[in-house]
């Protein structure tokens, strides 16, 4: 498994009416096997900062470092899994052929069957030769998954992978994420604007501020939470918002009832 390391990460956009500042001074580590989650407003930079992380954008000042790393010989790049925001399915391509192809391999009995069981194992027996158009929302999201978790990633990066689902589906998305992650003793980075998400999920959480996204408080969890965590539980309201509270400083202005409900943005 990898850690990563960035080292006074900076982003700047050039638009048309000027360069726009988007993220300043990053500086974060996370270590082999922990769950990390990314928490900030909407548009604060979560998205861009994963992009840098997963070395998609290059275009970027400071350093990322990957530690840790299984295999130490040059070049030190670890196996990243990235799950975006949306599925990002081929729609010509089956299910089965979406994660063929991210493998880049050509089907064999063997592979066939390592597919079959990731299908599997994000709940999709039998969906197999199903195209993208013939499956829900939340069942894209469960490929994209499996074909990110299939190619055995050191580091695991998640772009708000369940915001887009209803909330009975994406709890169940959660608890699975949770269950691979737990057995695969990986390293899990998730971006969300869900406080109580975040604590449910993380052992640690890096609360982000806006304009220009950085880190702007930090919140242990691994002694206040033992594993595994009930949904129910008090402390998970009591901790998320806490986050909003470290928060809400760095914000223009917060509603009250964000305050309250331990929602940020959106
Ligand atoms: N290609 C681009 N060109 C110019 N500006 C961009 C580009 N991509 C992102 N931005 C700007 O950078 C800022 C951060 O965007 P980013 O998508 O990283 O935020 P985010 O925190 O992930 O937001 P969300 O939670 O809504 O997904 C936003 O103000 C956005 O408008």
């Amino acid at each position: 498994m990898a850690g990563i390391r960035c080292e006074d990460v900076g982003k700047v956009y050039r638009q048309q009416d000027g360069e726009k500042v988007v993220l300043q001074e990053v500086n974060l580590e996370v270590h082999s096997g922990e769950f990390v989650a990314l928490l900030g407003p909407s548009g604060c930079g979560k998205s861009t900062l994963l992009n840098i992380m997963s070395g998609l954008d290059q275009a970027h000042t400071g350093q990322i470092l990957y530690t840790e790393v299984r295999d130490a010989s040059e070049p030190k790049q670890p196996a990243i899994g990235y799950v975006f925001q949306e599925a990002r399915l081929l729609p010509w391509m089956t299910v089965r052929q979406n994660i063929h192809f991210a493998l880049e391999s050509s089907p064999s009995p063997r592979v066939g069957q390592r597919v079959e069981n990731w299908l599997d194992r994000v709940g999709l027996k039998g969906y197999y030769d199903y195209y993208p158009y013939q499956i829900s929302i939340g069942m894209q999201h469960r490929v994209s998954l499996a074909r990110s978790l299939i190619l055995d990633p050191e580091l695991l990066l998640l772009d708000e992978p369940f915001s887009s689902l209803d909330e009975i589906t994406a709890m169940t998305m959660r608890s699975e994420v949770l269950d691979l992650w737990k057995e695969q003793q990986g390293t899990v980075i998730l971006v969300t604007h869900n406080p109580l998400e975040a604590v449910f999920l993380a052992d640690r959480v890096l609360v982000m501020a806006a304009n220009p996204g950085r880190i702007v408080a930090e919140l242990s969890l691994t002694e206040r939470l033992s594993r595994p965590r009930d949904p129910d539980n008090r402390m998970l309201w009591e901790i998320s918002r806490e986050a909003v509270r470290l928060l809400s400083p760095h914000l223009p202005s917060i509603p009250e009832e964000a305050a309250t409900d331990g929602r940020i943005g959106r």
